[in-house]
């Protein structure tokens, strides 16, 4: 479905206000996600992720160099072909929630995105209404974004991108925000859109949150991809990990503590 393929990105930056150098943000990196697969990438803040996923949406700042190759569903990524699957067949629940319109409503926010993917007017404001019952938000139907927390406006970005129906949906950071039984909702949705035969991203830095629903999973780390493993593999010490970064990242979740301690598992054999 989605192929990437020795992706280089690079953005310029100035040390002194005379002088432009580059800065590689994505360097040499490729994945593939097929159908029906939750293809989860993760890595630490600043690790390019976002960037990633405005590379294949096609939404990069003018200034960025691209190299390497996009494909979706085996005809190259092109900014026109982009333009074009943006919102339709490609889906993006954006990290960033100042992606809202200020001065829309949320039920109009995601009846456009309906409208956007097609539907008539009608039907589209009565998908918009389903899917905002859906996440609990039909008491800020007619709220404004500044009116919305934090985790109401993740959710009506994750509506809006469900709205679409697309092929590839990128959900980047979308449980950030969200109490623990509204994000296991939307990694509930994430995996059904999947099993569907759809492909989608998964974007996070916490790999606890992605491992229950992810198939695979792409470790990032200073733009590169490290390691790309099965979730199955994030076991035990790790030891089905080929890259110390991957299995340092499994080794400090909060539940794997004391299999990286045996000092206190000697001392606590109830925890053995
Ligand atoms: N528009 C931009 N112009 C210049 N540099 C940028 C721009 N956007 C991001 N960067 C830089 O690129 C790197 C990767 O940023 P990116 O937002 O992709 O990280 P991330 O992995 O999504 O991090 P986070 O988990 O914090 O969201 C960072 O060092 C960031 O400073
Ligand atoms: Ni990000």
């Amino acid at each position: 479905m989605l192929h990437i393929d020795r992706l280089i990105l690079q953005l310029p930056h100035y040390p002194h206000w005379w002088r432009q150098e580059w800065t590689t943000c994505i360097d040499a990196l490729s994945l593939h996600i097929a159908p029906g697969e939750v293809h989860a990438v993760v890595g630490a803040s600043g690790a390019g992720k976002s960037l990633l996923a405005a590379a294949i949406m096609g939404l990069l700042p003018s200034a960025a160099r691209l190299e390497g190759a996009l494909h979706f569903q085996a005809t190259p990524l092109t900014p026109a072909r982009q333009r074009q699957l943006r919102g339709r067949q490609l889906a993006l629940i954006p990290q960033s929630l100042s992606a809202l319109d200020p001065l829309a409503r949320s039920r109009q926010q995601v009846r456009w995105a309906a409208q956007r993917a097609g539907l008539g007017r009608p039907a589209a404001q009565q998908r918009a209404d389903e899917l905002l019952a859906h996440y609990q938000l039909s008491h800020a139907a007619t709220h404004y974004p500044h009116e919305l927390s934090g985790g109401m406006a993740r959710r009506v970005l994750i509506a809006m991108a469900q709205v679409s129906n697309a092929q590839l949906v990128i959900a980047d950071e979308p449980s950030v925000g969200l109490d623990p039984t509204q994000r296991d909702r939307v990694l509930a949705k994430l995996k059904a859109i999947a099993r569907e035969g759809k492909a989608v991203m998964l974007i996070t830095h916490d790999l606890r949150h992605a491992l229950p629903v992810a198939d695979r999973v792409t470790v990032m780390y200073q733009g590169r991809g490290i390691e790309t493993a099965t979730a199955q593999a994030f076991r035990g010490q790790g030891e089905q990990l080929t890259s110390p970064y991957a299995r340092s990242l499994w080794q400090a979740l909060p539940d794997n503590a004391f299999s990286t301690q045996p000092s206190v598992l000697c001392q606590e054999p109830a925890f053995a």
